[in-house]
């Protein structure tokens, strides 16, 4: 299955939203519950799709077919989001923004094991933004999703408002402004993580589809599963109602891991490392740029003078860091994963400091540093903390970090 494959125009056109539409938990400021919903409205299993469906992964589920399942829905509140109370008659609430819905795939993964906690603790958003979390799992893994629940549950959040659970992205995306998709399979050991584009890219395809036809007309998407890079692209190219500039690819944990060595090498803590940027896919053929970075304001080439080492170790070290993990834990970073995802979206909710900047890979058209249009590819960002960004101008390139991006972009536009 190719790339192109799975980005033609969607159908979405034809999926009538109301149609799908479970009883959703309405929650008002004055009077509200918390509350699990446990919808079990099928999907078409994307794994078995791979197996069973060569030529027709481009069909959105059909509107009728939607329809006949919505009688099977499952809807039920689950013990403490039961309760009912009055919001605005507690002093604290008050002031409280409105809920934010944030949908989260792959929820029972590893990844989302981490995450989701330190989403509901308020770590992201802040401690007056209430959240709704929407999980979207398999049929294979309801049970688990519903273990999920319950220990977010007993976790006793103020600020988790909601947990839904579900198995169709057409239901679980419904209104999100937030979509952190993670459920993918990822690689063992000996892959490569574009290995992985024949199962996954289809999972990619068809949330693009849901998104498309059921997300915020702003919702902000968080690629994570593997090859980000390519299924953002995939899920942009199947959302086309939603802008292209809202899909960010994760480079943000290539971010942290670059920093982290710079630190290492200078014997700095590593808060002094800033303006990293990582240039490319989250693969390894990644460019961690160590011309623009700087530690403690000053270029890290003034600072570790070591150029060779920058050039070759350094450089290598953060490209293969996810396969030397796996090596030695039989699995993928699920921890650290978590911590830059919710780092990739402090950095979209909270303005940047000033004359810093933090990777994300977005789409390339209208980019001022001469990269292809029309791919998703890491590149230096700065918010003003609205959700939205822009790219930064003032980077410089030498002929090394020209060359070395020159080689990833020939790469990404294969
Ligand atoms: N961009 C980045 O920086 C990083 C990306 N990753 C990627 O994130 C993804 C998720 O990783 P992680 O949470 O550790 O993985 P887990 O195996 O723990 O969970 C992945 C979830 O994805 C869903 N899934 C969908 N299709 C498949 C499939 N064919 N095989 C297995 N699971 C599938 C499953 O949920 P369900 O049954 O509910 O659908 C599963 O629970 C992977 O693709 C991984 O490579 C990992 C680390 C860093
Ligand atoms: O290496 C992997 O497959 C998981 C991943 O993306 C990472 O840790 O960077």
């Amino acid at each position: 299955m190719s790339v192109a494959d799975l980005t033609t125009s969607p159908v979405a056109s034809t999926y009538t939203k109301t149609s799908s539409r479970l009883p959703s938990p309405q929650l008002s400021l004055s009077s509200t519950r918390l509350s699990v919903h446990f919808s079990r409205s099928p999907r078409p299993n994307p794994r078995a799709q791979n197996f069973k469906i060569t030529c027709s992964v481009n069909q959105a589920p059909s509107p009728v077919a939607v329809q006949t399942e919505e009688a099977k829905n499952k809807s039920e509140c689950f013990g403490v989001f039961c309760q009912t109370y009055d919001l605005k008659a507690e002093e604290e609430t008050k002031s409280w923004k409105k809920l934010i819905n944030v949908a989260v795939s792959g929820a029972a993964g590893m990844i989302s094991n981490h995450l989701l906690f330190k989403l509901a603790s308020g770590e992201v958003f802040g401690p007056d933004q209430p959240i709704a979390l929407k999980l979207l799992g398999s049929e294979r893994s309801f049970q688990a999703l519903e273990g999920v629940a319950m220990e977010l549950e007993d976790s006793l959040y103020p600020l988790l408002r909601e947990v839904s659970i579900g198995i169709n992205p057409y239901e679980v995306f419904e209104d999100v402004e937030w979509a952190l998709l993670i459920g993918a399979k990822p690689r063992g050991p000996g892959m490569e993580r574009a290995g992985l584009l024949d199962i996954n890219g289809q999972i990619f395809a068809e949330q693009g589809k849901a998104l498309n036809a059921v997300a915020s007309r702003n919702v902000k998407v968080i690629v994570v599963g593997n090859p980000c890079n390519t299924n953002a692209l995939i899920c942009l190219k199947n959302a086309p109602n939603i802008p292209a500039k809202n899909f960010h690819a994760l480079t943000r944990l290539d971010e942290n891991r670059a920093k982290c060595q710079l630190a290492l090498k200078a014997g700095v803590f590593y808060d002094k490392v800033s303006n990293m940027t990582i240039w490319g896919n989250h693969s390894t053929t990644q460019v961690p740029d160590f011309l623009n970075a700087r530690i403690n304001g000053v270029p890290v080439k003034e600072v570790i003078k070591d150029h060779k080492w920058l050039e070759e170790e350094f450089t290598e070290k953060v490209q293969k860091r996810g396969g030397v993990l796996i090596q030695k834990w039989g699995r993928s970073s699920a921890a650290s994963t978590a911590v830059s995802i919710a780092d990739a979206m402090k950095s979209l909710v909270t303005p940047t400091p000033e004359g810093d900047w933090f990777s994300s890979g977005v789409y390339t058209n209208g980019n001022p540093y001469g990269i292809a249009q029309d791919i998703v590819f890491s590149m230096p960002c700065r918010s003003k903390g609205d959700g939205d960004y822009e790219l930064v101008k003032d980077v410089t390139f030498d002929e090394y970090l020209l060359k070395r991006i020159a080689k990833v972009h020939v790469l990404c536009t294969d």
